[in-house]
């Protein structure tokens, strides 16, 4: 038999299941990897997409991504966070909220309203164009790229390019995952920058 659900302005009891104490889960005992599903063949044959939506609808796993993506940087001087569209704007959001900065949004071609400038980049399925408005960071602004995934880089070296032309210092890039035989960790270390990773999937 199934229990009655709460009325809709109940206190949310089931709440106490996701609470941590210090570092130390109450019962959960998942780590953020656990919170990650894999879908094979999407989006297209031969692609494993590592989906962090699962990851995202947790609010345990989530809180730890957002603390976890943060870390590095809680005791920086970072001016704003730059997130790459999509993923990007959820995880971008929530870490400029706890370090108290503005966010900016890297979009794909065509999506920002205002004045934009663009950069061309290849991905591991595809190819695009990400734009910035032209007024979104001031010369020597210190920025904190987010994103969900680390694959090729091409994302985010075409995000870097975009801060560093309107003046803008690239502090650091933080993701959640990491896919390390793609390439991209070993492309932006290369080119000097930063790079903050939560968790590595070997073999993609
Ligand atoms: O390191 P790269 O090879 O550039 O790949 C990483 C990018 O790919 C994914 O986004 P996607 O392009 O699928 O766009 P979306 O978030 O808008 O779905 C991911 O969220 C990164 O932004
Ligand atoms: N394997 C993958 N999973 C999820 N997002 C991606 N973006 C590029 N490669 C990806």
């Amino acid at each position: 038999m199934t229990s009655p659900k709460p009325p809709i302005n109940a206190p949310a009891a089931h709440q106490a299941d996701t609470r941590i104490a210090g570092d130390r889960p109450l019962r959960d005992t998942r780590s953020l990897r656990d919170y990650i599903r894999t879908i094979v063949d999407f989006p297209k044959e031969g692609i494993l997409f590592r989906d962090v939506t699962t990851l995202f609808a947790d609010a345990r796993g989530f809180r730890m991504a957002v603390d976890q993506l943060l870390t590095p940087y809680a005791g920086l001087a970072i001016d704003k966070v730059v997130g790459l569209e999509a993923r990007g704007f959820i995880l971008g959001g929530a870490v400029a909220h706890q370090l108290s900065v503005g966010f900016v949004p890297i979009r794909k071609k065509g999506k920002l309203p205002g004045s934009v400038i663009s950069e061309a980049y290849a991905l591991e399925y595809g190819e695009a164009v990400m734009e910035i408005h032209d007024d979104a960071l001031k010369s020597g602004e210190r920025v904190l790229i987010v994103d969900d995934l680390l694959a090729t880089g091409g994302t985010a070296a075409a995000g870097i390019r975009l801060c560093e032309r309107l003046g803008a210092g690239v502090v650091g890039c933080a993701f959640v995952i990491d896919l390390p035989d793609l390439g991209g960790r070993a492309l932006l270390e290369g080119m000097g920058y930063d790079v903050h990773a939560l968790t590595a999937f070997e073999g993609d």
